[in-house]
């Protein structure tokens, strides 16, 4: 995608097992470091929901939330818990 010309890169995932979640972050944190481009990564359902809390920690530049009670993808939570979750992971490094 990079050598397109794209100036982000993203993929949302449906993993089928906690294994695909860890390859997806392991992935994510290779993608990150070696490309110049934004990656942005996460998988989807409840299995994905710690890509989207930790995912800034692995180089994932953003996630999806949703502002009110309605996501708009599974497993998307509320902004407010990603907030809070990014407020103690920084709190942490
Ligand atoms: O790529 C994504 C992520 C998403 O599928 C999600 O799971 O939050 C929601 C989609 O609208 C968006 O295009």
């Amino acid at each position: 995608m990079e050598t397109a010309g794209a100036d982000a890169l993203k993929i949302a995932v449906t993993p089928a097992d906690a294994a695909d979640v860890a390859r997806l972050l392991r992935v994510t944190a290779e993608a990150s470091t070696a490309l110049t481009a934004p990656v942005i990564t996460l998988s989807m359902g409840d299995l994905g929901l710690v890509s989207r809390l930790t995912g800034a920690v692995f180089g994932s530049a953003l996630t999806f939330a949703t502002p009110g009670d309605r996501p708009s993808a599974p497993g998307q939570p509320p902004i407010g818990l990603v907030r809070e979750a990014r407020r103690v992971l920084a709190s942490s490094r």
